[in-house]
């Protein structure tokens, strides 16, 4: 659905010339939710305004949806943006039309008939859950209902792809997962392809199937999500998945535990997909010398399926504790030692 080439982007600025994009090869396939994460100045907007030929790319190839967005122009540059819409952070509402007009114009634009107009209206308000609110006024509204009028504005001419620019990042964490539901929603109803860029990794994890890492314009490490929870490869990207499985609390209860047990090893487990359904623990305390405490322990869906980590203490002779590490790394449980109690 969606392919970059070998994608630069160059700004010339008085001063100096920014690489915003850096040689960037994506390929994103039809139906797909592909998640882009990265830090403020990593080059997602650019890379977003390439998309939607809002900028043209200094170097590289871009396809969207069958339109060659790098060379198309005027009419053929409309129709291409046409199959590809977009929603925002802070919405872009018009602010004098209530919701019912904000979602009609760009049929409007787009020269749909009146009788017609009102009845995609009717449609696509029914499709984002805001029956009751189509004569409210854009400051009438919760954050939430606002992005709602945006999908529903952007899906108004049946697009192929949608791009959304940090679409959750104004709006508070039970509004941000309302939002997140509809958008996978609308993704398995109609098909939709839909790109995201965020800092967030708790949406990647909630509903991307794959991600790409931008760091300074280029794409460090891309995968399928469960895969780059599972074992991430890049110092960024690692930080990334510690944002979901670690919060800050969880390093510091965990330096707090080591710091109790003076005997031992303290060990992090993540478990992905089936090996979170063994039973881990039973089978350590039955076949090994050693005791066993749980400290900590968490589990997280992705789109792929679920993603856990686990803290525990083991205690035991050197070599009973070597053994049994042994025995979780062969059960394709990722295990890393935090410290030598
Ligand atoms: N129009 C422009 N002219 C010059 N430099 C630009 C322009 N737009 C972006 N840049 C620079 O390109 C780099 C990438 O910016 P970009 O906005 O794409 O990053 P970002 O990851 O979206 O960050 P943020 O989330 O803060 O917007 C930054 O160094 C930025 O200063």
């Amino acid at each position: 659905m969606i392919s970059l080439q070998n994608v630069t982007k160059v700004y010339n600025t008085k001063n100096n010339k920014v690489t915003a994009v850096d040689d960037i090869n994506l390929t994103i396939n039809s139906g797909e939710i592909y998640g882009i994460i990265g830090y403020s100045g990593a080059g997602k907007s650019t890379l977003i305004r390439l998309l939607n030929g809002l900028e043209k790319p200094s170097k590289g190839l871009i396809t969207v949806a069958g339109h060659e967005i790098t060379k198309a122009k005027g009419g053929s540059l409309r129709k291409a943006r046409r199959e590809i819409s977009m929603i925002f952070q802070h919405f872009n509402l018009l602010w004098s039309r209530t919701v019912r007009e904000n979602i009609a114009f760009p049929l409007e634009i787009n020269g749909v008939p009146k009788k017609d107009r009102l009845k995609r209206v009717d449609e696509l308000i029914k499709l984002v859950g805001l029956e009751g609110r189509e004569n409210a006024y854009p400051s009438q509204l919760s954050g939430g209902q606002k992005q709602r009028v945006g999908i529903a504005r952007a899906l108004a001419n049946n697009p192929k792809v949608l791009l959304c620019d940090e679409a959750t990042s104004a709006l508070d964490p039970q509004t941000t997962d309302s939002i997140l539901e509809l958008l996978v929603d609308i993704n398995e109803r109609l098909g939709l392809t839909i790109v995201l860029i965020t800092h967030e990794m708790h949406v990647i994890r909630k509903i991307c199937h794959r991600v790409a890492v931008m760091e300074s314009g280029m794409v460090v490490e891309q995968g399928e999500v469960l895969d780059v929870f599972k074992k991430p490869k890049q110092p960024i990207t690692k930080r990334f998945v510690q944002q979901v499985t670690e919060p800050e609390e969880t390093r510091e209860t965990i330096q707090h535990l080591v710091d109790q047990y003076p005997n031992g090893k303290v060990i992090q487990l993540s478990f992905v997909g089936e090996s979170a359904e063994q039973p881990l623990i039973t089978n350590l305390i039955r076949n090994f010398n050693l005791s066993v405490n749980i400290l900590q322990g968490k589990i997280s869906q992705t789109q792929n399926g679920s993603y856990g980590t686990l803290f525990i203490h083991i205690d035991g002779e050197p070599t009973e504790v070597e053994k049994a590490i042994e025995y979780i790394e062969k059960l394709e449980v990722e295990v890393e030692v935090i410290a030598n109690a």
